[in-house]
């Protein structure tokens, strides 16, 4: 049998990606060390930081590689953690030589779709429908990130199961947090502790957005959402300002009061000149539960239809309902246990309805069209 050489094990390993920052530990600098005794292969892996969550993972990826070469007969995984001088060279790998921040969709030739939800009131269900989205676009073989960036109700993280997590941090770059395929970021995970109320006005916030767009390592993303706090404040303003391309899809419920403050959220978007690209109307009806087919209407009805048709006027271009989401218990049950309903239960009306708007939106290609430049707030909400 021939030996095993340390070539074979370097390209063996560099089949491995890093399960946080997902490009292949070689390329990153882990690999420290390859020891071959015979059949016996010694990896020394250099962790970014010494608490890495993900080591069990990295060690068993490193374990399986490593084992499926011929003659290999034990593999052991060493863990060191990189050294101050190491974590800069990988931080200047990942930000592809630039030393300055920047936010890499607001490039002009940045591929990945930007999408803000966005509403007028709190408690619509803008993150629940931030985050099936997500899911349901990953689900299609879509690249997607989440930036949680409800200060007032940064719910995301525990919709999906890690808000415990806080996020892995190589020097001033902090990787996103991934589950189930999506790259996770919430304002949440910026604050030291989490119950810490956040009381921070604009610069601060702007702050805490452009750190979030700008010093997470995103790699390449098809699609990115933000959920936004609700209302027109701070954040809505400044996310105009840095990512005019973003695209808004605006929450409501069926409630003529729900519906006439949703409106005041799209026009804001387009005074930052960003493109609405539809309504979502959530907790449209409850499903009679004796007489399937029959509809209550909880909140009333029309209010996705009117925000929908007076955006629509007001822009002079097609606004429209992209779907009419039911009140479903599983939904609120799939939010708290951190399994939303795209995922439990994807076979619901509720489920498909979103899964349905994440097709049409993910499927389009980002072009030009429609896209406003410019960045000065006019008056008129
Ligand atoms: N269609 C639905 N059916 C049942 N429960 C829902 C539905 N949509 C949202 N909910 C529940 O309503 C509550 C509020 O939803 P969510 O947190 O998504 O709203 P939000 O608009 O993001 O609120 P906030 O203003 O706090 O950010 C959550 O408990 C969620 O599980």
């Amino acid at each position: 049998m021939a030996a095993i050489t340390e070539s074979a094990v370097r390209d063996a390993l560099a089949t491995v990606n890093d399960p946080e920052i997902k490009r292949p530990i070689t390329d990153l600098g882990m690999v420290d060390t390859v020891g071959i005794d015979g059949g016996n292969v010694l990896v020394r892996i250099l962790l970014t930081v010494s608490g890495c969550p993900l080591k069990a993972t990295l060690t068993n990826d490193v374990t399986e590689a490593v084992s499926g070469l011929d003659g290999v007969s034990d593999v052991r995984v060493d863990l060191g953690v990189m050294s101050e001088e190491q974590r800069k060279e990988l931080q200047e790998t990942l930000r592809g030589g630039k030393s300055e921040r920047e936010i890499p969709f607001a490039r002009p030739d940045s591929l990945t779709k930007v999408f803000a939800i966005a509403s007028g009131k709190g408690g619509v269900g803008k993150s629940s429908v931030t985050v099936n989205l997500a899911l349901a676009m990953a689900e299609q073989g879509l690249s997607v990130g989440i930036v949680d960036a409800d200060i007032y109700g940064h719910s995301v993280p525990d919709m999906l199961g890690v808000g415990d997590t806080r996020p892995t941090q190589v020097e001033d770059m902090i990787m996103p947090v991934p589950v189930n395929g999506l790259k996770v970021i919430s304002i949440g995970m910026l604050k030291p502790r989490k119950d810490q109320v956040v009381a921070w006005r604009g610069p601060m916030l702007d702050r805490a957005l452009v750190q979030m767009l700008s010093d997470v390592y995103w790699g390449d993303l098809d699609a990115l959402l933000l959920d936004l706090p609700p209302g027109t404040g701070d954040v809505a303003i400044s996310l105009g300002q840095h990512l005019a391309n973003a695209e808004v899809i605006v929450v409501t419920t069926p409630q003529q009061a729900a519906a006439s403050v949703a409106e005041r959220a799209g026009t804001m978007a387009s005074m930052m000149h960003q493109r609405v690209v539809g309504v979502v109307e959530n907790m449209s009806y409850l499903e009679h539960p004796t007489n399937p087919g029959e509809r209550i209407d909880v909140f009333g009805t029309g209010g996705a239809a009117q925000v929908a048709s007076t955006l629509s006027e007001r822009f002079g271009y097609d606004v429209p309902v992209l779907a009419q989401v039911p009140l479903d218990p599983k939904l609120r049950e799939g939010g708290d246990n951190g399994t939303p309903i795209v995922l439990s239960d994807p076979g619901s009306v509720a489920a498909q309805e979103l899964t349905r708007v994440a097709k049409t939106l993910g499927g389009r290609s980002r072009g030009l069209a429609g896209m406003q430049l410019g960045l000065s707030p006019a008056s008129g909400l």
